[in-house]
């Protein structure tokens, strides 16, 4: 079938965004995969589908599938790059909607400076929340959270790693470094997604704390692979921060693809998230 798509980003995290409500797609796992293949198909770290809500008082319904064509729970960049999309293409003329996602609703707004802002809901960090397996593991208490040690086979020796485990929807394992640059994100970065304790895999955090309102963060992320970008990394880890006591809310993210925004008023509380949504091009495809 020809497929009309756009090609957005969210400070370098890439996306092909589909319209679902004008046109009849039915792929599964292999054409979502060839899709954001970066040589076989238009390429992208995530492939974002937009449907019409099927729940009352909800706007819409987007699906968020990985590079490896896995469908996942979240999107931070994506939720920005979303509300551009359906805004540009006239499928709404609201400026906050409330859109369905796998984890919940989630609650972009388009800014009137182009950014956007998104109420992420309420962060999880009990490990059947996110979900990890704790059990006999005895964790390293930190302010109020809790580091976990993740034991690490890298280059034939053992090495523990001690990570912060936070839900946002979708699951992350945040570490902080000394310097992001020389972090092992593409040694250790597969190691810790696919690591046993995390039954879901999980997307792998790398925060070097710069001072108390500013991070600079690389992520090694589910599925994809280390992306210029991570939205729900990036709430993960000030979230992280903010509970080790390390840092305060607002907390500035500087990712390698761009700068986001990330406010935290504290447990219970929903985590808000700002930054670019751009658009690339548009196209069409046959697939
Ligand atoms: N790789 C993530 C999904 C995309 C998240 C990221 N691109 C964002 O902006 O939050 C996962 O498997 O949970």
């Amino acid at each position: 079938m020809k497929l009309k798509f756009t090609k957005m980003h969210g400070a370098g995290n890439d996306f092909v965004v589909i319209d679902a409500i004008n046109q009849h797609i039915d792929f599964g796992p292999e054409e979502w995969r060839r899709l954001a293949d970066r040589r076989f198909g238009v390429g992208a770290d995530q492939i974002l589908v937009v449907e019409r809500a099927s729940s009352p008082g909800v706007d819409f319904r987007y699906r968020i599938f990985n590079n490896d064509g896995g469908e996942v729970e979240q999107c931070g960049n994506g939720s920005r790059a979303f509300v551009r999309f359906v805004v540009d293409k006239g499928l709404t003329r609201e400026r906050s909607i409330r859109v369905e996602t796998m984890s919940g609703i989630i609650a972009p707004r388009l800014e009137e400076d182009g950014k956007v802002t998104v109420d992420m809901g309420a962060p999880r960090l009990d490990p059947a929340g996110v979900p990890f397996d704790s059990a006999g593991l005895v964790g390293r208490p930190q302010g109020v959270d809790t580091l976990w040690p993740l034991a690490l086979t890298v280059g034939g020796a053992e090495q523990e790693v001690l990570v912060s485990v936070v839900s946002m929807g979708n699951p992350h394992a945040v570490q902080v470094v000394d310097d992001v640059d020389s972090a092992p994100v593409a040694e250790t970065g597969p190691l810790i997604e696919h690591h046993p304790r995390f039954p879901k895999r999980v997307n792998a955090g790398y925060m070097q704390v710069v001072d108390r309102h500013h991070i600079r963060l690389r992520v090694f992320e589910r599925g994809a692979g280390e992306t210029l970008a991570c939205g729900t990394g990036a709430c993960a880890a000030a979230v992280a921060g903010i509970r080790r006591g390390l840092l305060d809310s607002p907390v500035r993210v500087s990712a390698r693809g761009g700068e986001l925004s990330i406010a935290w008023a504290g447990d219970g509380q929903p985590v808000y998230l700002s930054g670019p949504a751009v658009t690339v091009f548009e196209g069409e495809i046959e697939i």
